[in-house]
């Protein structure tokens, strides 16, 4: 069966993203820092299922290294690296924000998700033809936002990044894809506001957000395409979400 290892499985996409792989067999490596909901999330899918987690920050480089070099012989030859775990905080201006929130943003966006990728390019290039790497972007990091500031920084990193790979990695047969979704309901706004329910409730009120299901069925949907196909970018968006137009500033 084929092997997916995807980061922050413990809540939203990643955690939906788990449960569709599993739907149709495959082998899941799923980490996070929440071990107890790793747990919970093994336990409800390993009677189907073989299922490895990992209790991993992916800010530490080297608990990353070591956890990837620790994998067990069943769990070497990884089919598709789902880098999705991240986060964004300090939905306020940029002028207002703690400098430690735009830290731990880029630390856990762009850091994290550089320490998985260097750690598991050797795996998935031993795989070859049909491997992917499906990192999450946003659409934060192409279109410009107030409160977007560092966050959508991250994501522009995200998707650049992913291009860039794609070039090194020709011929190897991994292929790379940034899926980057507009408003989707998860646990995303709950951990960008620190804790505040009623403002995640609000902003999700009154309209029809993506759900988490949604993007795991196109992370499913790009992970299992023919060997040959590679989707560069999938920028997926709620019906109800458009763009604004500019802003002027006016004496
Ligand atoms: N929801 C949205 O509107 C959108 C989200 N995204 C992106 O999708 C990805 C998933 O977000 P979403 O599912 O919505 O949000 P959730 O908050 O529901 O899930 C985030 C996941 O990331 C994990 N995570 C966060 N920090 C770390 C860390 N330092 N080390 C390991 N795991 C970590 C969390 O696990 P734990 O806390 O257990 O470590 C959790 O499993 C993110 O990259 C986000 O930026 C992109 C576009 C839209
Ligand atoms: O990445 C998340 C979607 S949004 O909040 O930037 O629209």
């Amino acid at each position: 069966m084929p092997i997916a290892m995807i980061t922050g499985a413990t809540s939203g996409f990643g955690r939906a993203a788990a449960r569709r792989f599993a739907a149709d067999g495959w082998s899941l490596i799923l980490t996070g820092r929440r071990s107890e909901r790793l747990e919970a999330l093994e336990q409800e899918l390993s009677d189907n299922v073989e299922v490895l987690t990992l209790t991993l920050d992916v800010r530490d480089a080297e608990a990353v290294a070591r956890a990837v070099e620790a994998l067990p012989d069943e769990f070497r030859g990884v089919t598709c690296l789902v880098n999705n775990a991240g986060l964004a905080l300090a939905p306020q201006p940029a002028q207002e924000v703690d400098l430690a929130d735009w830290h731990t943003m880029i630390d856990t966006n762009v850091t994290g998700l550089v320490n998985v990728t260097h750690a598991m390019l050797p795996r998935l290039i031993a795989t070859g033809a049909g491997a992917s790497i499906i990192n999450l972007g946003s659409v934060a990091g192409s279109w410009p936002y107030p409160g977007g500031h560092v966050y959508g920084a991250t994501k522009a990193f995200v998707e650049q990044f992913s291009y860039n790979l794609r070039c090194d990695l020709k011929g190897t047969g991994v292929r790379v894809t940034d899926i980057s979704p507009g408003m989707a309901e998860t646990e995303f706004t709950l951990v960008r506001t620190k804790g505040d329910q009623a403002a995640s409730d609000e902003l999700y009120r009154g309209t029809t957000p993506l759900q988490a299901e949604d993007i795991a069925e196109q992370i499913f949907h790009v992970a299992t395409l023919p060997a040959h196909i590679n989707i560069n970018r999938l920028e997926v968006m709620p019906t109800r979400q458009t763009w604004s137009p500019f802003t002027i500033d006016r004496d």
